[in-house]
């Protein structure tokens, strides 16, 4: 579910290219086994469509434009807001904020710290910007390969982000799944802290009708209820805005009534599931935000990394659909 200037952009692709997009460098495919874009700004994936036929049939996947009209088209939105367009595993907000702002939608990736954790922030008073610097940095895309009939991506930060841990993206799309990873290499010679986030929006048809499976019995911090440490109890049904960090390393399932779409995640204890509820971010309206919830690959306070030198981390997250759909 993307804006309609990005859908517009793919359609106009054949194979793969460089366009800018809302003032960003962004890297599109449209092949026989599916779509991606990935933005430069952050390495961040924000569009993915594989093309096998299960996916094609899943509610809400087609890209078709006269069934363009669910999502952010209403008479009730801002007239100036573009329309966002059905197809795709992820969401793309329709406004996007301009640089050096983040674009809210795709995969945002959170390094070295998520959220205001602020673990391996080096600014003198440990002031760094949330989710850390690498989502608003320039990356650079190292190499495109061919993988499992589809495609995978090198990326790396133009610029060194710390002075011991330099991280990079692989990105692998094909018509069956997208995988995502960010590994952090240890470079320097003492022990460094880590958090972070493959921050997925997920486009979904309703938010607050969405049902996430894998969670019941796991314990989770309510950051609504000043981090508040609870239980689980049966399966989660978002109903309103949530912003949840549970402790588990369980594959979760996200059904939102069309599609099933399963989340496994590597390297990752922590499962982040967010949403805004009615206190949307400025760079989002009210009918936009109904079509994306977060469930995120992450490391938070939960479960932090310690690196040692020469030590990796490899944060990862893979999107299929459930067999069981
Ligand atoms: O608005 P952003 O900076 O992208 O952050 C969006 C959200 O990310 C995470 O999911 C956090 O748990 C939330 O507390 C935060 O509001």
């Amino acid at each position: 579910m993307i804006p309609a200037s990005l859908r517009a952009l793919l359609d106009a692709t054949d194979g793969q290219r460089r366009v800018d997009w809302a003032g960003r460098e962004v890297w599109l495919a449209r092949e026989p086994w599916g779509e991606l874009a990935v933005s430069l700004q952050g390495a961040q994936v924000l569009h993915f469509l594989p093309a096998s036929p299960e996916a094609a049939t899943a509610e809400g996947a087609s890209s078709a434009p006269d069934e363009a009209q669910a999502a952010g088209a209403s008479a009730s939105q801002d007239d100036a807001e573009e329309s966002l367009v059905p197809g795709g595993w992820l969401w793309v907000t329709p406004s996007p904020q301009a640089l050096p702002g983040a674009i809210r939608g795709g995969i945002p990736l959170c390094w070295p710290w998520f959220a205001d954790e602020r673990t391996a922030d080096e600014s003198p008073d440990r002031s760094g910007p949330l989710h850390g610097p690498a989502r608003k940095a320039d990356w650079r895309l190292e190499a495109v390969d061919e993988h499992e009939e589809g495609l995978e991506l090198h990326l790396t930060p133009v610029e060194r982000l710390h002075s011991q841990l330099v991280p990079r993206a692989v990105v692998q799309a094909n018509a069956q799944r997208l995988h995502v990873e960010l590994i952090t290499e240890h470079v320097g010679e003492t022990p460094v802290k880590i958090t972070g986030a493959l921050h997925s929006y997920l486009a979904v048809v309703e938010a607050h009708a969405c049902r996430v499976e894998g969670l019941a019995g796991a314990r989770y911090l309510d950051k609504l209820a000043d981090f508040a440490e609870r239980e689980q109890q049966g399966e989660l049904g978002v109903r309103g805005g949530l912003d949840r960090l549970y402790h588990t390393n369980a594959e979760l399932v996200l059904d939102d009534g069309g599609r099933r779409l399963r989340v496994a995640r590597q390297g990752s204890d922590s499962a982040v599931i967010w949403h805004p509820g009615d206190t949307l971010p400025d760079d989002t309206s009210a009918e936009a935000s109904r079509h994306f919830l977060c469930v995120e690959s992450a490391n938070t306070r939960l479960d932090p990394v310690w690196l040692v030198p020469g030590a990796q981390h490899l944060l990862g997250t893979t999107l299929s659909l459930a067999s069981d759909a």
